[in-house]
């Protein structure tokens, strides 16, 4: 189980700061949203998080230990990523992938590849070539390779944007699941989903932290209307309040 704890980061690209100065701090377990507008930054902030923008200032701590001080290895074992977009240097298959994944940590074996490509209901699809897979199933397949190191830390990036509604609310429950005892921060356009699944809600807004709260308070303020000049109507579902667009009126 780890922390993660993150101070004063800030990303300049192509000669402007698209992360500006985020602070962030959570605990060994739950679960996080991280919404806001297309270009706000959040892909660069998580990808800070997951040490793979080493050119940023400020520090990032996971489990008390300084990122850019672990071995790959280490960082192995103490995050998992799934970034936005992914794009294979050869024709995998989702068993290779998933092996790949397990091969980096001692201890795994061949049923923990089988039973996370099964979660993925990938069983069928295991030996597909990438190429013939559906958006969605690759979608499925890099979950799944990383799911199966069962990361103290899982940071994930928009891993439902190709996925049919089953599929994304099955893994909105399972990222729900998994915050009870692990950590897990997941950027999405979904508002209604991360108010719905997801206990803590970071608003990034031009490369800053324009809200960070608890769901069910982030629903009561008008950060979601004034961030993406959109109204927003909230219902309750099953004794949670949630927001959603009201009817994709503008301001
Ligand atoms: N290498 C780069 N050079 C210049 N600008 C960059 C570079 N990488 C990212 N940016 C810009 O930084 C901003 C933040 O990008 P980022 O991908 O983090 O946004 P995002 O919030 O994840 O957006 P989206 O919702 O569209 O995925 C964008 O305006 C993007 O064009």
């Amino acid at each position: 189980m780890s922390s993660v704890n993150a101070q004063g980061l800030r990303l300049i690209r192509g000669g402007r700061p698209i992360v500006d100065g985020i602070d962030f701090a959570a605990g060994a377990t739950g679960t996080v949203a991280v919404i806001g507008p297309n270009g706000a930054g959040k892909s660069t902030f998580l990808k800070i998080l997951a040490g793979l923008e080493p050119d940023h200032a400020g520090t990032v701590t996971i489990g008390g230990r300084d990122l850019q001080s672990l071995t790959g290895r280490e960082r192995a074992a103490a995050l998992g990523y799934v970034p936005q977009n992914f794009v294979p240097h050869w024709d995998i298959t989702p068993r290779m992938l998933v092996e790949m994944g397990a091969e980096r940590l001692p201890g795994f074996g061949p049923d923990a590849v089988g039973k996370a490509l099964a979660d993925g209901e990938l069983t069928d699809l295991a030996d597909r070539r990438w190429s013939g897979l559906s958006g969605g199933e690759r979608a499925r397949g890099l979950m799944a390779a990383v799911e199966v190191t069962d990361p103290p830390v899982l940071i994930a990036d928009e891993p439902g944007a190709s996925l049919d509604i089953r599929h994304r609310i099955d893994l909105v429950r399972s990222f729900a699941e998994r915050g009870k005892t692990r950590l897990v921060i997941v950027a999405l356009h979904e508002i209604e989903l991360a108010t719905t699944w997801f206990d803590r809600v970071v608003v990034i807004d031009k490369g800053r932290v324009a809200a960070d709260m608890a769901a069910g308070d982030l629903v009561e303020t008008d950060v979601l209307a004034r961030v993406f000049q959109v109204a927003f109507e909230t219902v309750s579902v099953d004794g949670i309040t949630v927001a959603r667009p009201a009817s994709g009126r503008p301001v």
